[in-house]
């Protein structure tokens, strides 16, 4: 890591979270991260699973002086301890302009992300980059059918890098592909196997670039790519789910987490929602309101870019993970000029895609015959069908 004086003080540190099942290859990616030009003033946190020292032995030597091992046990049970600590600790030193955190293959990564945007200490030094998921061909439709940290660490990637397609059979490739198409359709994905430099197509994948500049957010939300083979054009268009959707569901046998009260046995999978034209402040406001409250412990990750009556000339770029919503932000102008309406990507574990579709309905206008309208739901929002208080 150089030591340049150059980086502001005044601009957020990029984060990166670099996640991925047990033997995914994330050593080998963030070797080949660090080894391409261009990533100074960085510094790497590596959390190991009582493996101490192994990961830090394979990271390459040049980098040891950014290297920062947390050792006191799974990443996203004690991420509001060390972790914060630690990033905070970096934060201060005032010379850093990105840190990559490598979670441990067993790491849930979204209490790791909540913390970032519930902690005002990191949100005054961070601004999260990124989730690069990393995804084993071999091992990964199995890992993803039967472990839902798996399922969740690729939930909320934004980029997903496919490593050992060397090794795995083209069924395997495929129903790998199936699989992330499922659970997380918007992600762009790449393959280790290419040759061109991974910095430039895994960093940098957030909202603000590393020139204190706002990225196109259709881009963000992966509505548009120009990196991905099999990149996300189409998953905004995902036909909701039906009963057959759900034959297969990819159930959880061994959630390690049990105990930590993490819910298990889940059915992860994303699902986009749409609407043409601008959405009313208040309107949107209840709406994430009640979607926090009754599906916030389900919901894994949401991405909102929105056109807002009052603005609508400047989107409203909406940023969530589990309970949590990063403060709402107002970019510009609309990419391109043209305002684009309402626009979100929603990754959830167990979530009820009607309910959420109906709610989403019921505030936009945009109702069915059989699902509540917006005055009684506002009325009392436990009139939605099939709603619980508490979810
Ligand atoms: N054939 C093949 N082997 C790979 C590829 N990527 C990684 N490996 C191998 O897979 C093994 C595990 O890779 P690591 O980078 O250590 O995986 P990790 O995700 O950091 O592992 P943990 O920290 O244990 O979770 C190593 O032996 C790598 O050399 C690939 O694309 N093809």
């Amino acid at each position: 890591m150089s030591d340049h004086s150059t980086a502001s003080a005044a601009r957020p540190i990029r984060l990166t979270l670099l996640t991925g099942f047990l033997g995914a290859g994330k050593t080998t990616i963030l070797n080949r991260l660090l080894a391409e030009p261009g990533l100074t003033d960085t510094a790497v946190v590596v959390n190991e699973f009582g493996e101490i020292g192994i990961d830090q032995m394979l990271v390459e030597a040049e980098t040891s002086d950014g290297l920062i091992e947390l050792s006191d046990g799974c990443l996203c049970c004690s991420v509001r301890g060390e972790l914060v600590e630690t990033l905070i600790r970096l934060g201060e030193r005032g010379t850093l302009a990105r840190v990559v955190v490598e979670t441990t293959g067993l790491a849930d990564p979204s209490p790791i992300l909540a913390a970032l945007m519930a902690d005002p200490d990191l949100q005054r030094h961070y601004v999260l980059d990124g989730v690069v998921c990393v995804v084993d061909a071999l091992a990964g439709p199995d890992n993803l059918m039967s472990r839902a940290e798996a399922r969740r660490q690729l939930a909320v990637a934004d980029r997903i890098v496919l490593t050992k397609r060397d090794l795995a059979e083209p069924e395997a490739l495929s129903r790998l592909d199936a699989l992330i198409a499922r659970i997380n359709a918007s992600a762009v994905r790449l393959s280790s196997e290419t040759s061109e430099m991974l910095a430039p197509r895994i960093l940098d994948c957030g909202l603000a670039r590393a020139d204190g500049t706002l990225a196109d957010p259709r881009a963000w939300l992966g509505v548009v790519s120009g990196h991905a083979p099999s990149d996300a054009r189409d998953a905004m268009a995902q036909k909701p789910a039906s009963d057959e959707d759900h034959e297969s569901p990819v159930r959880d046998d061994h959630d390690p987490h049990h105990e930590h009260g993490h819910h298990h046995h889940g059915d992860v999978r994303s699902f986009s929602l749409r609407h043409d034209g601008p959405i009313e402040e208040e309107a949107l406001a209840s709406f994430l309101e009640l979607l926090s409250a009754f599906e916030g412990d389900r919901l894994l990750r949401m991405k909102a870019v929105v056109q807002t009556r009052r603005q609508p000339e400047r989107p409203l770029v909406l940023h969530g993970v589990r309970g949590f919503l990063h403060p709402p932000a107002r970019l510009p102008a609309w990419p391109g000029g043209e305002p684009d309406g309402a626009r979100l990507v929603l990754i959830g574990e167990n979530l009820d895609e009607r309910r959420v579709r109906d709610l989403f309905a019921a505030f936009t206008g945009g109702l069915r015959s059989d699902a509540p309208d917006r005055a009684a739901v506002e009325d009392n929002p436990l009139a939605i069908p099939g709603f619980r208080f508490g979810g």
